[in-house]
This record gives C-alpha cells, structure tokens and sequence, in this order.
C-alpha cells in the first residue's frame, strides 16, 4: 500500500484523484454493457489488442481483451501491469465490465483460469472510487473456505493494490490469534476470511461493525453456501447491509435459488464463460483412472511415484490419519523424491510454509481435500486421487490444481472395482469430463505390503497410526452419502483384512460397523469410535454376519485386471503405459536418510489373539530385525508400541 506523502503534495493527489474518480464514474456509466450481454470472442471484439482509441471520450469497455482497455484507476492498472498481467481471461473479460458497473455477479469459470482477479479488481476499483480510506472500516469482505485460499487471495490483494491506500488483512487461524485481530479488525478496509472467524469476530468483538459494508464477495461461493457453513453464513448476511455489491464465484457454481437468496443477490449478471466447453475442466488436462483393488492402492501409489520423480505431484486420500501415515510410512521407504504432507490440523502457519515450499520444489505433497479447492501452486504436473472423490465436484476442484491458465497437467484416479459408479457417473455425458481408463503394466507394480509391515515393526508408533488411517478411511467411506458410490457392504471381509495387510498392520483394525441401523449418524459414529478407542487400543473390524453372507466376491470383469491370484499371473492390458511410464532416477537425491537411534527402553514383546478375519496359514510374522518370515497361523507377536526416541524430531513432517 502506498506510502504517505507530504501535505502539499498529497493535497494535489487528492485533487487528481478526485477527477480521475469522476471520468471513471462517467465513463463506466456511459459505456455500461447491457444487462445479460456477453462480450464477443476476442477475435471479433472492435480494437482486440491495441490500446483503447483516444477519440472517443468514453470507449466502449464491454468487448475489450486488455487491462489497459477497462476502466479503472491509473495506480490499478500500473500494478496490474507491474505483475505481469495485460491480457484478460474469459472469465475476466466477461465479469469486470459488469461488476464496474456495480453489478451483482454469479460467476462461474474452470479452475485455473483467473476468477481470483474477476473479483479482486472490482474491489480496489470499488473502494478507490467510494473514496474509502482507513478511517473508513470495513468495506470489503471477501468468504474463503480455507485459511490458505485466504491467505492466497490476500497476496493477489496486496499486488493488485500495492499502489492506492487501503489497509486489509487476513483474518484466519486458530483461536489463540482472535486476541491481537480484536485491535485491528475495525481498521482494515479489505477483510479476507473464513466465515468461522468473521462471526468469532461478530459475537467477541466489542463495537465490530460492518454497518457500512460496500462489497461481499464468496470464492469458492458453492462450498461456502453449502450446509458446512450455513450457520455461519447466515450469521454474517445477518450482520452487513442488504444494500450492497456481492460477487459469487466458483468453477462449480450453485445455481440454487435458495442458497442464493440466502445472500440477497440483486439482479445478478449470470456469468458462466464455459457453459457451452465441450469439458467441465481445463482443455490442457488429461485425465486418466486406474480400477486398482483396495489392497493395492498404496502398491500403485508407490509404483506411481517412483515412476515420475521428476514431477510435482499431488496426492489426495481421504482422511488425516491417511495422509500422515502414508507420508511416514513413504518416507522411510525413501523413493527417491522429497515427501510433504499438509491437511486441516495443522497450524496455518505451518500450512503457509509447507504450500509455500511446494510452490518451489519438484516433490510429492500428501493432502486432504484442504488443498482440492482454489490453492493456485505453480506447475504441478500430477494429481494423484487415491481415495475417490466424494462428488463430481469434488473431482473438478481436485483436477483443477493442474492444467491452471493454459498450462499442461495430468491426472489419475484409483477407484476400487466396487466404486465404479463413479466412473459411470464421470464418463456420464452432462459431466463433460474427458477421462480415459488406464491399466498399468503388472511389471512396474511394485509389492511394498512387506515393507512397509517391516517398517512399522521397526517404528512400533506407526501401528497405532496405520490402525487409525484404516479406521478413519473406512468411516470416511462409510459416512458418505452417495450410497451408489460408497458401499462397504461390497467389501468382504477378507478384503479389509487385505487391505490392513497392505497397510503393514500385523492384525486387521476392528470397528464395530451397527450395519443394522441404516443411517448411523455422524455424531453416533464419532461417539461409537471415541468409545471404541478408548476401550482398547486395537479396534477390530467385526463385519455384521448379515452383511458378510450377502458379500459376493468380485467377479466379473475384474478378474481380468485383478485376478486374486498373485499379481504375476495378472491379464494386464500391454497398452498405454503412459501412466506408469518409467523415468530415470530423479537427480535431486539429497533425501537425507532417516537418523534414527532407538534410546528407548528395550521393547516389550506382548502376544496377540488371532485374528479371526485373516486366513488360517495368511498372517505375515517378523523376526526380531522386522524382517518378514513365512507365515504361520500359530501366534503373531506385535511389538509393543513403546516410543522409538527420534534422534531429531525435525526429521518429522510438522503434522506428525
Ligand atoms: N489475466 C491473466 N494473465 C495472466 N495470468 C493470469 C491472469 N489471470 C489469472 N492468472 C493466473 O492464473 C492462475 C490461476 O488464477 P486463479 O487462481 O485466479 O484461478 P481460479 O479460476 O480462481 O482457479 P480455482 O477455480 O482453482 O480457484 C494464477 O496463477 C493467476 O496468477
């Protein structure tokens, strides 16, 4: 923001702004586009490309292809040009023309291609010409999600605005932080927050006001009106003017007469630039999926991985537990890339380096769906799904961190046999997602259950892990609400025992499934699993004997990719190995190997009972070195999960 001026000087500034501000306001008013106008494909539009003509007092701004060409502030176009920005996408030659004119705006576009400055522009241009200064408040709130997005959209703030005089902030986080924002929040012009936040401010804030509120604004405006945060933004629509500019924005945008009234939208310009695309996501993306059996998704993710060193890629799983065990456990198998995690439970801060970091490096980042929306991270050339979105939606936003403004990417899905429904429902017509099924070669698939069972043995604190990412992974399937999707009655109980195994778990997890009661609710299931922890330390998976008689093994089609014989005798497609195409060794090795010294006590060996769910003569057992040994049906030995001391806890991803 700019700084502060002698008196003389700032005087004559006044003045030139005050008859800027005044051609502007004529200008926009004379050459407003008409409500519900598009404007025409660059290639047609009057002067596409050159500079706006000087004759005419007020040139026409609605068909414009340049920043220059608009009409806004002199200090807005300097920083836009400054940044590098000139050229105007789609969705930005279609939404600024109206939102000058003060208009509402329901604006929808893919990922990637530029709603961020669709909505940052007309807010400086907005309170520049409002004359707002920091004595003034509040006059602009901007929702986001996600503390990050927030963060995010607030650096395109401070470069969009780096030149006129307003005060913003970011106001996001973890309790502790409301105390210091109290001070300030009354202050800033520009707020950029979470709705969580904004009403903590409402409710603990003495004399917090936004009585004089000119601009709303919600990215990511599906999400923020759906029923996560519905109290929260009723709350705040309580709270602000009715009469005021409001900007909604989003690749999936709600078109629910009653969410948007719920924030009294007036005469909304409707404005989805890719309505007609003959694909829903980025034309650069290609989009593959792999129908990958539950007990082999970490064997594909690995082989994935070690097959595309060289590339920044994204790897989404479902819940917490998943991505903080899958990133330990990858870690210490040491593929060759650098690993980092991010999810909800960090500290935003630590969220802000880790995002931050990624944006600079070539490596892996291990995420929830904390990252699938509206996180701008430079090239990334893959995304990985490992677990299967929850939504059409859901994949969009996933998708969308690859393939941003014109760029290449690439991304993969695994969906076990008993999720392809959502395959149906991608390949659907009215999805409009180009996506291609992919087999790999049974050659590249690395087996990596033993190592990972070996690892866990050597860092006992990583069973309890492993149990909890199986647990919470099945109650994440478990509480969706696409039922035709997520159905754990397709699972046997030999798969989940499977699957526990592929997770290097010696015994399979136990959770107490009441398969019964139909709609077990979400506070149920989180009473019911808190109890169940609390009552031992090993859930056990029981599978409802009802459930498992009606249980049929997979048959059909993927015997073909899966036979449940041992994956050499597998009929693999020879095609199209271009998902798994084999890459040389990545360059950048300095993954410095794990010093671990055990100073411990020795560790206590403690017998298990046997788990009834796996297979006489199936259970893998270990020597003392952790190494597998045949297996035998008798007794397994755990290890007792005492804690192995780390020689430098800064070995450790900041989410452990
Ligand atoms: N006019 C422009 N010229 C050049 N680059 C641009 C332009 N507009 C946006 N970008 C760049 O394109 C990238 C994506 O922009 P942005 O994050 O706003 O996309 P988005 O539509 O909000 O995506 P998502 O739907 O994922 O939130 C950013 O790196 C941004 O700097």
């Amino acid at each position: 923001m700019r700084r502060p001026q002698r008196r003389g000087a700032a005087k004559k500034t006044r003045l030139q702004e005050a008859d800027e501000i005044r051609l502007l306001d004529e200008w926009i008013e004379a050459a407003k586009p008409l409500s519900g106008t598009k404007p025409p494909p660059p290639s047609k539009s009057a002067g596409a490309g050159k500079a706006p003509p000087a004759a005419r007092k007020h040139p026409e701004y609605s068909a414009c292809t340049l920043f220059d060409e608009l009409p806004l502030s002199q200090m807005t176009k300097d920083a836009l040009r400054k940044n590098g920005f000139t050229e105007m996408s789609e969705i930005q030659r279609a939404a600024l023309p109206h939102a000058l004119c003060r208009r509402d705006i329901l604006g929808a576009a893919k990922t990637g291609s530029g709603k961020t400055l669709a909505f940052v522009i007309p807010v400086i241009e907005k309170l520049y010409r409002e004359r707002w200064g920091p004595e003034d408040g509040v006059g602009c709130i901007i929702l986001s999600p996600t503390n990050d997005l927030a963060g995010q959209i607030f650096e395109v703030i401070k470069k969009v605005g780096e030149f006129h005089n307003f005060s913003g902030g970011v106001i996001v986080g973890r309790r502790k932080g409301i105390e210091m924002e109290k001070e300030h929040v009354n202050s800033l012009n520009i707020l950029v927050c979470t709705p969580g936040r904004l009403v903590q401010h409402f409710n603990e804030t003495a004399n917090f006001d936004c009585s004089q509120l000119q601009i709303l604004v919600l990215d990511e405006a599906d999400q923020i009106l759906d029923h996560g945060f519905k109290s929260q933004v009723d709350a705040i629509i309580s709270q602000i003017p009715k009469v005021r500019q409001t900007l909604l924005f989003s690749a999936t945008q709600t078109k629910s007469v009653k969410d948007l009234a719920r924030v009294s939208l007036r005469d909304p310009e409707y404005i989805s630039v890719h309505e007609e695309a003959r694909t829903a996501t980025p034309d650069t993306l290609e989009q593959y999926a792999m129908i990958v059996p539950l007990e082999q998704k970490l064997n594909m993710l690995w082989s994935f991985i070690k097959r595309h060193l060289n590339s920044k890629t994204i790897v989404f799983l479902s819940s917490v537990k998943q991505v903080k065990f899958v990133f330990e456990i990858f870690k210490k198998l040491r593929p060759g890339v650098p690993l980092k995690c991010m999810h909800g439970r960090m500290r935003h801060v630590v969220q802000q380096a880790i995002v931050a970091d990624f944006n600079e490096s070539t490596s892996v980042l291990f995420s929830t769906d904390l990252t699938s929306r509206g996180l701008d991270i430079k090239n990334v050339d893959w995304v990985v799904q490992v677990d299967c979105p929850e939504s059409i939606d859901n994949y969009i936003h996933r998708v969308g961190r690859t393939a941003r403004y014109n760029k290449k990417g690439k991304s993969l899905m695994f969906l076990c046999p008993e999720e392809e429904a959502m395959l149906e429902k991608l390949k659907a017509t009215e999805s409009k997602i180009p996506i291609h099924i992919r087999k790999p070669k049974a050659e590249q698939l690395e087996q990596i259950s033993q190592n990972i069972a070996s690892v866990l043995v050597k860092f006992p604190n990583l069973q309890q892990l492993g149990r909890r990412a199986f647990v919470t992974y099945l109650k994440s399937v478990y509480l969706q609400k696409d039922k035709k999707v997520f159905d754990l009655s397709k699972f046997s109980a030999e798969q989940f025992a499977a699957y526990a195994a592929s997770l290097g778990l010696p015994v399979t997890p136990t959770i107490r499934f009441i398969s019964h009661k139909k709609n077990v609710s979400k506070k149920d299931m989180v009473d019911l699993d808190k109890k169940q922890m609390k009552s031992s330390s090993k859930p056990e998976f029981i599978i409802n004997p009802q459930v498992n008689s009606d249980l049929t093994m997979g048959d059909g089609d993927d015997d073909i990719l899966y036979p449940k014989k041992p994956i050499a005798d597998a009929n693999m497609d020879d095609e199209l190995d271009d998902v798994l195409r084999p890459k040389e060794p990545a360059t950048d090795t300095n993954i410095e190997p794990e010093k671990i010294i055990e100073l411990g006590k020795p560790l206590r060996k403690k017998k298990l009972k046997i788990n009834v769910h796996r297979p006489v003569g199936t259970r893998v057992k270990y020597d003392d070195e952790g190494n597998a040994i045949p297996p035998l049906a008798s007794v397994a030995e755990e290890v007792a999960s005492e804690p192995v001391v780390h020689k430098d806890k800064s070995l450790f991803c900041p989410c452990f």
